[in-house]
């Protein structure tokens, strides 16, 4: 914005006094998703990053810790303390609790910037195949957290603005972003999505894949933390002779015994327990493709797959889909900040869009805009 006090030089000494406190910039960008929210600030970048999960008291329903602190509450919490994800699939699961960690969040962001409006606009992602009600829903609970007006933008577009793909040319852009709850596969061109998938398996699902292995082979009942931890240090997405040298020590209950257990797991084994999460995020990228159009489909071919999100940093993921589907992929730079930088850049581009290309917004009084 630019105050004009009659002289040019007057304005360049506004825009300073402006820009050293941060603007009359209202716009915020929410990356809200299964397993972490990201909130970007217009000019800041992002400001806040954390995993969206609650702690809260059974009885009173009292929040006792959002985020990073609730997160390392889950699992270890005592009987009148529950941690809890209220997003899941990508979607709402838990209304009121998202509404408040939305809060939180939007309250932190703020706290950023020397000046920041009590009431900003913000601009948050949901998955491509939602409904017009848990679309809705993300809008209500935006505004019920504080915002002036609620933007939703579906997910692959943010994904693939933030990853720099070029959305508004006549080129065909293929994008996989896989989440925590969710992978949307879309193929995108001038501006508008011409071919989505999107599936409600993701990272969540490939811990519970390893967690599922151990039991079976094992015996050994171990947490969802030590199950993605596992998947970060050791994942694969080729099961491999090779990764039979890499090994992790694992604890968990003996199932027979239900005493406290230590086993010795290789790679290979992990890869073994995601092969089939892996192949269906797979198979619905193959899908994809065979329902986009042959001119668009040979853009993709020459430049290539991007894939976003923290599912993206699966080692071997890329290897395993280019040779699936023939043709180079290439992981996203910041593959976790993607859909957060595109969510926050499209608020800013916002007269770009044209209705249909999968922005909706609402006002403070809930009406359609
Ligand atoms: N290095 C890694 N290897 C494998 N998986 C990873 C890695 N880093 C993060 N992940 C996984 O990525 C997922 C989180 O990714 P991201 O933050 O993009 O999801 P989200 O936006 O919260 O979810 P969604 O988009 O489904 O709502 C988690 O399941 C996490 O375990």
């Amino acid at each position: 914005m630019r105050l004009w006090f009659g002289s040019k030089g007057k304005e360049a000494e506004s825009e300073t006094i402006f820009q050293k406190f941060g603007g009359f910039i209202r716009d915020m960008g929410i990356d809200l998703g299964t397993a972490n929210t990201l909130v970007y600030l217009k000019g800041q970048g992002i400001v806040v990053r954390e995993p969206s999960v609650v702690a809260l008291e059974t009885g009173s329903q009292e929040i006792k810790a959002v985020g990073e602190e609730a997160k390392r509450m889950i699992g270890r919490t005592p009987g009148n303390i529950v941690a809890i994800r209220p997003m899941k699939d990508g979607v709402i699961a838990d209304y009121n609790t998202t509404a408040t960690m939305l809060e939180y969040f939007i309250k932190k962001a703020q706290t950023q910037r020397v000046y920041f409006p009590r009431r900003p606009n913000v601009m948050v992602c949901v998955p491509s195949g939602v409904t017009a009600v848990e679309k809705r829903a993300v809008e209500e609970a935006t505004r019920a957290a504080g915002a002036k007006e609620a933007h939703t933008i579906e997910e692959p577009f943010a994904a693939a603005i933030g990853a720099g793909l070029p959305v508004w040319e006549p080129m065909g852009s293929m994008v996989v972003d896989i989440g925590g709850g969710t992978t949307e596969v879309a193929v995108i061109s001038l501006g508008g999505i011409v071919t989505a998938k999107s599936l409600r398996i993701a990272g969540d699902e490939m811990d519970e894949a390893i967690i599922q292995y151990i039991k079976r082979q094992y015996n050994l009942m171990i947490g969802e933390r030590s199950a993605e931890n596992l998947k970060l240090e050791i994942g694969s997405a080729k099961v491999s002779d090779d990764e039979e040298e890499i090994t992790r020590q694992l604890r968990g209950r003996d199932l027979i015994s239900g005493l406290p257990k230590t086993i010795q797991v290789t790679a290979r084994e992990i890869a073994e327990a995601l092969n089939d999460t892996v192949q269906s995020i797979i198979d619905s990228v193959k899908i994809t493709l065979e329902q986009t159009p042959p001119e668009l489909a040979a853009d993709i071919m020459d430049r290539g797959i991007v894939v976003t999100g923290g599912g993206a940093l699966l080692r071997h993921l890329d290897q395993r889909l280019s040779e699936e589907v023939d043709m180079p992929v290439i992981i996203a730079d910041n593959a976790l900040d993607c859909v957060a930088i595109g969510t926050g850049q499209s608020l800013e581009n916002i007269h770009l869009f044209t209705s249909g290309v999968g922005i909706s917004s609402s006002n403070r009084f809930g009406r359609r805009m």
